[in-house]
């Protein structure tokens, strides 16, 4: 059994935490608690192969939240970075945590590091703030996948999406002889019960 490990990073209400469940279990949940850290755990089977999906999302509301960047930087095997479309300073913030991923990974990871960058709130297309060309245009500056997506309304593209970001992820896994920073005794469900207390999630 493979496992993969995914960290969702972006600004606080871009909607993370929707795209994310939209993805485990195909609904819309209009409001999350959004005061903690979550861990996510699923078991899926892509292209024939059964993988133990990890899927960390960090709160943004927190105070520990503004140093938690790093942790699931040196932990994750892959990203989703959501920005809201109608939301300049989440595009930008987004492009900061790109720099920080490719920064975090210059000396470690040989090939690309898997990540998608996600458009999100697309159906609110009517107040607008950043072009799906600007979103495209990062991407490709990033090497990384991209979708405008609605969590509110769409399960399709984003299943598509984290499917591709995983098929990436397994790849990247296959060609890379330290597997792992974090071993089975120092994984990020312990880090984060340490830190923040016990708080995760099976879907
Ligand atoms: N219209 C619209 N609203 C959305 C969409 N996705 C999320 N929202 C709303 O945006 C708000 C924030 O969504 P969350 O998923 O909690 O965002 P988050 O990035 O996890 O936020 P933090 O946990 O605070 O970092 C909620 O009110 C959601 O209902 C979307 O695709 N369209």
């Amino acid at each position: 059994m493979n496992d993969i490990k995914l960290a969702l990073l972006g600004s606080e209400g871009a909607g993370k935490s929707a795209v994310l469940v939209r993805f485990l279990t195909k609904r819309f949940i209009g409001e999350y608690a959004s005061n903690t850290n979550s861990l996510y755990h699923k078991r899926l089977s892509i292209d024939g192969r059964q993988l133990n999906l990890e899927v960390f999302d960090p709160c943004s509301q927190s105070e520990e939240s503004k140093c938690i960047l790093e942790e699931p930087l040196d932990w994750a095997d892959g990203f989703v970075v959501v920005y809201t479309i109608s939301d300049r300073t989440s595009f930008l913030n987004a492009k900061n945590i790109l720099a920080q991923i490719k920064e975090s990974r210059r000396e470690t990871c040989k090939g690309e590091v898997p990540i998608c960058l996600v458009g999100n709130k697309q159906d609110l297309c009517h107040s607008r703030q950043v072009s799906e060309e600007e979103g495209r245009s990062l991407a490709q500056e990033n090497k990384c996948l991209f979708q405008e997506v609605s969590a509110a309304e769409n399960y399709l593209e984003i299943s598509n999406l984290f499917t591709k970001l995983i098929r990436h992820v397994m790849e990247q896994l296959k060609h890379r002889g330290d597997r792992r920073r974090y071993s089975g005794s120092k994984s990020m469900a312990k880090l984060i019960n340490n830190v923040f207390g016990k708080r995760r999630k099976s879907v």
